[in-house]
């Protein structure tokens, strides 16, 4: 890539493909994203790849794709692929939007979810965290085995629901409530719609097809009537409009130029619930896989919170957050080897040469963005979780560390505008858990798989409690 001969896609190199088909059969696949990572050591970090004919650019060269990232929206946009399933499903929303429908929506959503905002949703954070503290001691009184990975999605599904629109719900207690139900519904069908090679779907219905339509009208329901209370509250009390209590009131208060429709408003919101939701469960439930793996960071986690929040159960002031570093350097390392999007897709709107590299207008585009996360270029001892490097003053002990290369939350103007909700979530309950738990894997780790459903998560995690005394 380095001399100045433009390289076109037909002259990049491809792995084993089958006959026809292509690489289509060994994508269709629970971990796709591994077989991506296997296909990058075949065949180098730029390689093409046919799904029954049609190409793909696979890309992990972290400088190629942070390129791309910030091209976007002009010059790069979302697999049309997403937008055409999503807005089918009725979500029309930031994450589906393009060119200057998506500036509209972005800049309301970036406000509504700002530092300043999430300050505001704060006590809902710490209502959750409590919540689901008390059941783990509970837990650890009687060692339950406990599936983290369900326990953390209802706690961010508790959380989003409260702060995307005032809903409570919950699931934390309740794990059989209809609403999460409905949403658990949604995901693996957007990942199985945007990755198959045909829309059958369009001309025959299956059972799961129908399961969908009707998950997404029970969903529609409830989301149009919050909106329509949310409305009247908002002005019946005007002081609402200074500090709203959750992300639709300050989409609503925010909407101003965007001057969003009700559809609008409703596909954002939805889109806050599916964007939300397992992308912090799934990084919160990998934390707790290296925690149980780790105690000595466990302690450290537990003596900054000591430090930090004393004897109180868990940091109830929110600029305590910046103060918690060891906490959110965990965070930081789990997303730097687990991230639970590992992949993003793109398409370019326009011919474009990047690198010498020739991308014709139509290109499908795959970022494979954790390679370079793990890769010893990028960061010393690249497989080993060591919080520490995230630390400006330890930081010298690695000799390699590239946080530029970090696409956990994605990048340039898209990158995620949930970020600070997120790592607020994050930072409280990884700092909260330690200080009163120490966790035990009741698995071996090799028997914990990456498992890819639109978002990577752990399968077969199990993790016992004890309490510390
Ligand atoms: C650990 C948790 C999270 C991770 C790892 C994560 C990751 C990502 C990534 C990789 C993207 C794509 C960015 C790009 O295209 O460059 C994204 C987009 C997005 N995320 Fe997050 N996210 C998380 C939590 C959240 C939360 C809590 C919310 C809101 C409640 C949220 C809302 C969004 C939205 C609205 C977009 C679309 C942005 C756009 O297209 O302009 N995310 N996220």
């Amino acid at each position: 890539m380095l001399d100045n001969k433009i390289i076109k896609i037909k002259d990049l190199k491809s792995p084993k493909g089958a006959f026809l088909l292509g690489h289509l059969p060994q994508f269709n696949t629970y971990n796709k994203h591994q077989v991506l990572e296997r296909w990058v050591e075949e065949s180098g970090d730029l390689f093409k790849i046919n799904f029954v004919g049609k190409e793909f650019v696979v890309s992990a060269n972290p400088d190629f794709n942070n390129k791309m990232l910030r091209m976007r929206p002009e010059t790069f946009k979302r697999f049309s692929k997403i937008e055409e399933v999503l807005k089918e499903m009725g979500v029309d929303g930031v994450f589906n939007a393009e060119g200057t429908t998506w500036k509209r929506h972005r800049k309301p959503i970036a406000e509504a979810l700002s530092v300043k905002h999430v300050k505001a949703f704060y006590p809902i954070i710490l209502d959750k965290t409590k919540t689901i503290l008390e059941k783990f001691k509970k837990y650890a009184e009687v060692e339950h085995v406990v599936d983290v990975q369900k326990e953390f999605m209802a706690f961010t599904i508790d959380i989003t629901t409260e702060v995307a629109f005032g809903y409570k719900l919950d699931t934390i207690n309740n794990s059989s409530n209809d609403f999460q139900k409905h949403l658990e519904v949604i995901f693996p069908m957007i990942n199985k719609r945007v990755t198959a090679p045909f829309p059958i779907w369009r001309y025959f219905k299956s059972k799961k097809d129908m399961v969908l339509d009707n998950s997404l009208k029970s969903i529609e329901n409830v989301i149009y009537d919050v909106i329509n209370k949310a409305k009247r509250r908002i002005e019946k009390q005007p002081k609402l409009k200074e500090q709203p209590s959750n992300f639709l009131e300050a989409l609503l208060v925010e909407n101003g130029e965007a001057n969003f429709s009700d559809e609008e408003i409703y596909g954002n919101v939805f889109t806050m619930l599916l964007a939300g939701e397992d992308t912090t469960s799934n990084t919160l439930s990998w934390a707790i896989f290296y925690l149980a793996q780790h105690p000595e960071i466990v302690n450290k986690v537990r003596e900054e919170a000591i430090e930090v929040y004393k004897n109180e159960v868990l940091s109830s002031v929110y600029d305590d957050i910046e103060l918690l570093k060891y906490a959110n350097a965990v965070a930081q390392e789990t997303m730097r080897l687990k991230p639970t999007t590992p992949q993003l897709y793109l398409e370019s709107n326009e011919h474009i040469i990047i690198e010498n590299v020739s991308i014709p207008k139509g290109t499908s585009i795959i970022l494979q963005n954790k390679v370079a996360q793990t890769q010893e270029n990028y960061f010393s001892n690249p497989n080993t979780f060591t919080p520490e490097r995230w630390l400006l003053n330890e930081c010298p002990m690695h000799e390699k560390h590239s946080p530029n290369v970090m696409r956990a939350f994605g990048g340039g103007a898209r990158y995620c505008p949930g970020m600070h909700l997120a790592k607020s979530e994050m930072i409280v309950l990884i700092s909260a858990l330690c200080k009163h738990f120490n966790f035990k894997l009741e698995v071996k780790p090799e028997e914990i798989k990456e498992r890819f459903e639109f978002t990577m998560y752990p399968e077969n995690l199990k993790v016992t409690f004890k309490a510390v005394e």
